[in-house]
């Protein structure tokens, strides 16, 4: 462990970003909102609804600012060390690796056997790991591959660490051509190993096509007969390190899983999946440390559990408690700038309060910490508290937390009071590790309710972070350059907004269950405004306003209202428009995005708004009603244009991906409101250029029609296009139906 010797240069260091300028434009940009407000107040009796309903929509984009004002107030990230922790900690902790997949077809088993040997081959003593990969979708094919890939390990772990490569996914490494001339020994084992890699690519793909190739190995009999739904548990021992010291040619455990699903059960989904991991891992390994990541994402940078140990081991000098080690989630699609820069800027803001929140992958936990342990419950030298030993761990409380495997809570035991965990065999522990994979283990358990991962979200990331940080406890932000974890983004744009559905109705979800930072204000040790950003997930209440204010301009140019003020006063309209444009197009080219990129963005922000938020608002308010259940639908996962099938891609060309600006139209129901929005504006104007609205003319009201049409070109485009760049007829259709009756209702009154 480390040596606490206070004359020892840090392991890491928190930094601060206190950027002034930053603070002055939002302060600003909140001192025009506040000023617009002020005017429509003083001014509401002179006109009509318009003039209230604009007032209710500023009033809203006014506290959503407010909100991320306070929230980007003191960025801060946490800078490590790993070059110093050799000489500082004699004794690495070992690390429990846990991937989850779910489904063979929307998660190719090549994307998620590349994620698992880049983890495999991670630059970290090879006894201290193990990899458990849980497969939600009891998938033959998904085992068989990450058998292949076991094999495949033991000539890419060596060659990784024998020529120190930083990018360990073989996808992603062999992009790049050999750089050294033939014939020396680098070379010949590059070419040996991209050879073996590209042939484990072809028996990937073999097997993907042919249905019968399991049938006559008595290995895959576990899973003859079962469903994705309707199977008993699985607990393969894929690889298991025998007696390894942590030599370089060794391969860490590696550990595929699949726990029982019967109809009518619910399983919780990733939430579900992770807490089985974390107890056969328990049984297994039970390392103190957990790395998650989903199967889409491998690690490109190859001390990436060093770092995380600097901030963990900064031991007794760090009275911070930080309970886990978030990393940004990147991709290597590079069309996802909009994400990106709108996570540094948030989450780092998060790091300078009480810590980033969780976000789903790339996040170190603390086993102690996902067993319920709160920072009270620990001695400044790290065992239990007197007390906590008492309550945690008494005889009886302990199977009512944990379940009842006898084995199960004697694992507890350990891993709450740190207890080295002895070497022994792995497969000694496949019985016990079936039992807890029962449907019915965690019935009448803490096991998602205080314990682990919690359910009841479909972002069970926002809902378990809520819970530790409620607790008190910290976290950290580590965003090395080049970005520790890479993984993809949906290369669809109907793919893209699904997820973002997903991700504001389980946010949704979490306000109404018990974490709630509403219900909790005064009762737990969450920070003001920690609490405030986790109000943020309000955000996609935000849509509605957003789509009043699409519709405004052109309701106003059709029934002759006036939306904007008048005289002097438009200028604090145009003065917000012009600040707002130029500060975010400044965070988008502080991190070394193009203005294009910014330009797509606030595109997409606003289709993300008016539609993926939209629905997550229907389902939500649904779900309240009991009228239907949330679904948690899988994101696609593409390699896209892999060379000969080999899961190789070419080299970055042009993207089709949401944030290219090149749309792919389907029939999906999210094109429908982008396409109503762009129908109305195009049909306001055109009333408005022949004429009709002589009496008033209406000029700013225009301008705002033609940055709404701006703001959703890629509907503009659409329009006129053919085929997946066309928006299909049906949609068109739909959408002038309803701008017909929104034409006839605003000309009408
Ligand atoms: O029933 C399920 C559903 C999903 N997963 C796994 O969960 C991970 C995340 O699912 P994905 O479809 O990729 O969701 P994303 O929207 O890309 O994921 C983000 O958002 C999720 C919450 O909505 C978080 O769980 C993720 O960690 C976060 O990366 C994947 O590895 C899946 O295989 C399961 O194991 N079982
Ligand atoms: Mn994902």
């Amino acid at each position: 462990m480390a040596e606490s010797s206070s004359s020892l240069p840090p392991l890491c260091e928190k930094i601060s970003y206190k950027s002034y300028f930053q603070r002055a434009a939002d302060l600003t940009i909140l001192g025009l909102l506040f000023s617009l407000l002020l005017h429509r107040i003083l001014h509401m009796t002179q006109n009509d609804n318009v003039w209230l309903v604009a007032f209710l929509c500023e009033s809203c984009f006014s506290i959503v600012w407010l909100l991320t004002t306070c929230i980007k107030w003191s960025p801060a990230e946490t800078k490590t060390y790993p070059d110093r922790i050799d000489e500082r900690v004699h004794d690495l902790p070992s690390v429990d690796i846990f991937v989850p997949t779910a489904d063979p077809v929307r998660e190719p088993p090549i994307i998620v056997v590349n994620a698992v040997l880049s983890l495999l081959a991670i630059n970290y003593p090879t006894n201290k790991l193990a990899c458990y990969v849980s497969d939600d979708g009891c998938s033959p094919l998904t085992y068989f591959s990450l058998k292949e890939a076991s094999k495949f390990a033991k000539i890419w772990v060596p060659f990784c660490k024998k020529y120190n490569v930083r990018v360990r996914a073989p996808f992603r490494y062999f992009l790049n051509p050999l750089a050294t001339t033939k014939g020396s020994e680098f070379s010949r084992d590059w070419q040996m190993t991209k050879r073996e890699y590209e042939k484990l690519c072809r028996k990937v793909e073999i097997a993907t096509g042919d249905s019968h190739w399991s049938d006559a190995d008595d290995d895959f009999e576990a899973f003859s007969n079962t469903k994705p739904n309707d199977h008993s548990t699985i607990v393969k021992v894929i690889w298991e390190n025998k007696g390894g010291v942590g030599d370089v040619t060794e391969v860490p455990h590696f550990v595929y899983i699949s726990r029982e699903k019967r109809p009518n059960y619910l399983h919780h989904y990733k939430a579900g999946a992770m807490n089985f991991l974390v107890r056969v891992s328990g049984l297994m390994t039970n390392a103190p440390y957990m790395l998650n990541v989903d199967c889409d994402v491998y690690a490109n940078e190859a001390d990436v559990v060093r770092q995380a140990m600097c901030v963990f081991l900064q031991g007794s000098s760090n009275p911070n408690h930080c309970a886990f080690v978030q990393y940004p989630q990147e991709s290597y699609d590079s069309t996802t700038d909009t994400l990106t820069v709108f996570q540094s800027f948030m989450v780092r803001g998060l790091a300078g309060i009480q810590g980033p929140i969780y976000l789903g992958s790339g996040c170190f936990h603390t086993r102690r910490v996902m067993y319920g342990l709160s920072p009270e419950d620990v001695e400044a030298n790290g065992s239990l508290s007197s007390l906590a030993t008492r309550e945690l761990l008494a005889a009886d409380s302990l199977p009512r937390g944990f379940g009842n495997s006898k084995e199960m809570v004697k694992s507890v035991v350990e891993a709450l009071q740190i207890k080295s965990n002895p070497q022994h065999i792995l497969t000694n522990s496949i019985e016990a590790a079936q039992e807890v994979g029962h449907c019915d283990y965690e019935y009448q358990t803490n096991w998602g309710k205080t314990i682990g991962w919690l359910y009841d979200s479909m972002t069970e990331d926002l809902n378990t972070s809520i819970d530790i940080h409620s607790r008190g406890w910290t976290s950290s932000y580590v965003s090395p350059n080049p970005p520790a974890f890479l993984g993809s983004m949906p290369a669809e744009v109907s793919e893209a907004l699904l997820q973002q559905r997903r991700w504001l109705t389980g946010s949704m979800e979490v306000l109404f269950n018990k974490q709630s930072p509403l219900l909790g204000m005064f009762r737990r040790k969450l920070r003001f405004r920690q609490r405030l950003a986790y109000l943020c997930v309000l955000v996609c209440l935000r849509s509605i306003p957003e789509l009043f204010y699409c519709l405004l301009p052109a309701y106003c140019l059709l029934h002759n209202s006036v939306l904007f003020p008048k005289g002097a006063c438009l200028g604090i309209i145009i003065t917000l428009l012009g600040m707002h444009s130029l500060y975010t197009l400044w965070e988008f080219m502080s991190l070394g995005y193009s203005i294009q990129s910014w330009l797509v963005s606030q595109s997409l922000w606003r289709i993300i708004a008016t539609s993926s938020w939209l629905f997550s608002i229907f389902d939500i308010t649904l779900k309240l009603f009991g009228i239907s259940k949330t679904v948690f639908i899988i994101t696609k996962k593409t390699m896209s244009e892999t060379i000969e099938g080999s899961g190789l891609r070419p080299s970055q060309g042009e993207d089709d991906g949401p944030n290219s600006g090149k749309f792919e139209f389907d029939g999906s129901v999210y094109f429908l409101p982008g396409t109503f929005i762009v129908l109305v504006n195009l049909a306001a104007l055109a009333v408005f250029s022949v004429g009709y609205s002589l009496g008033n003319p209406g000029l700013a009201e225009a301008c705002g029609c033609i940055l709404v049409v701006i703001l959703f070109f890629p509907f503009l485009k659409g329009l006129f296009e053919k085929g997946k760049y066309g928006i299909p007829l049906s949609t068109l259709c739909k959408a002038a139906f309803l701008a017909v009756l929104f034409v006839v209702f605003s000309l009408g009154k």
